[in-house]
């Protein structure tokens, strides 16, 4: 079955405050779909809503066609993995043994690892680019290392959605690169929020803008990554053209501008 994700009239509130407005858009088929927009404008919310670990005021989500409350725990595990977008405070594991945290929905807390799974933890660092780092303290990892870990975590767990907020935030340019080239090569529906438009613009497939828990916009970077709606969105005054490499929008911004007038 190729795999989609269904949401309607997606709300969420906080003390009467829509931080989820009438949400609704449907993905399907493979690919990397980029979340993007200002500042709180809801999109790690809208992760949250779509990996259960906030529950909707109103609205629908569907994965594959089933309503999330549908799934059991480890049914949801092995169809979605998540990175989420606070690294966590597991100081005293191993690399390898928070990358082994993936294997758990596939065999449970309590069984060792065996060669083929060492052989998939070592696959995995290897494509994050911590080869090697098996035995080093997960707490004593940089940001960007312990990250490309959590990512490494979820290629493991063999999902068929993954969900992944701002996974280039602590990375240097080349990992930014490198990991989003990675997830998009994979096989597997990709879900992501990025703050990084151009990169958004050359490696997702689609984008949705979000801004005030609205979705605004929909559709390729072409389609999205306007001087208008990055203006009206951002409050950033811009210039778009097609990156000369793959062709898709790249954004020169103006400084000095303050929001208020058409260039500085
Ligand atoms: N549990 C919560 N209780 C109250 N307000 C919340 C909660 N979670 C998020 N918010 C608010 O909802 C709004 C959207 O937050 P969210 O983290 O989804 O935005 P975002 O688009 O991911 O932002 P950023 O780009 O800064 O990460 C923000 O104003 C935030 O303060």
């Amino acid at each position: 079955m190729n795999t989609s994700i269904s949401v309607s009239d997606l709300c969420w509130q906080v003390n009467g405050q829509p931080l989820l407005d009438r949400v609704s858009f449907h993905l399907a088929g493979r690919g990397m779909y980029g979340v993007i927009g200002p500042n709180g404008a809801g999109k790690s919310s809208l992760l949250r809503c779509l990996y259960r670990f906030i529950r909707p005021t109103c609205g629908e989500i569907l994965m594959n066609g089933r309503p999330l409350a549908m799934f059991s725990r480890r049914e949801f595990a092995r169809l979605v993995a998540v990175v989420p977008q606070e690294l966590p405070p597991l100081f005293e594991l191993s690399c390898e043994a928070v990358v082994a945290m993936g294997l758990i929905p596939h065999k449970g807390w309590l069984s060792g690892n065996n060669a083929d799974d060492m052989r998939r933890i070592n696959t995995a660092l290897g494509e994050v680019g911590l080869e090697g780092y098996n035995q080093r303290p997960f707490g004593k990892l940089s940001g960007g290392e312990k990250q490309r870990a959590l990512i490494a975590r979820a290629l493991v767990q063999q999902p068929k959605i993954l969900i992944l907020d701002e996974p280039t935030s602590h990375l240097d340019v080349r990992f930014q690169i490198e990991v989003l080239e990675l997830l998009k090569r994979l096989d597997v529906f990709v879900v992501c929020t990025i703050h990084d438009l151009n990169l958004a613009s050359a490696l997702c497939d689609e984008l949705l803008l979000l801004d005030r828990g609205r979705l605004v916009a929909k559709g390729k970077p072409s389609e999205v990554l306007s001087e208008r709606l990055l203006g009206e969105v951002f409050g950033v005054c811009c210039t778009v053209e097609a990156h000369p490499q793959h062709g898709n929008p790249l954004i020169h911004y103006f400084y000095g501008y303050n929001g208020t007038s058409e260039h500085p």
